[in-house]
């Protein structure tokens, strides 16, 4: 979403698993190599956007290989649990801030 910080990740393409898609996106955003049984199923958010409704799983990536760079132009940060609320995200990551801050 435009100006806010994202999770890396996005919209699963047909036949594909969500954990498919996260790897892809690992790959095509931040050149980064991971695999289905390091990636841990989280939390979710569903949030009503004015022209959708997003069901986003959220996955905690535990191992990889590479070193994320910036693929797409994006800016990248790694940010701690407990400063995530400084950087502002879209309305349906809000909820994810609390989780994340409790669990990873
Ligand atoms: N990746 C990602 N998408 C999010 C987050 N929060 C959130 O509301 N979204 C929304 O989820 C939708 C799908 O994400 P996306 O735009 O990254 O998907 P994509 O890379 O496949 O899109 P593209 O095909 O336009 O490149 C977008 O409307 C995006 O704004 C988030 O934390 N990470």
């Amino acid at each position: 979403m435009a100006g806010m910080w994202e999770f890396p990740g996005g919209k699963v393409e047909s036949g594909e698993t969500p954990e498919v898609a996260l790897i892809r996106e690992l790959e095509e955003e931040l050149g980064i190599n991971t695999w289905q049984s390091c990636l841990a199923p989280l939390t979710f958010a569903s949030h009503n956007y004015d022209d959708f409704h997003l069901l986003m799983p959220l996955f905690a990536c535990r191992k990889w290989e590479g070193t994320p760079i910036a693929r797409e132009g994006q800016v990248l940060k790694w940010v701690r649990p407990e400063n995530l609320r400084d950087y502002e995200m879209p309305p349906a990551d809000l909820p994810l801030i609390p989780m994340i801050r409790d669990w990873v």
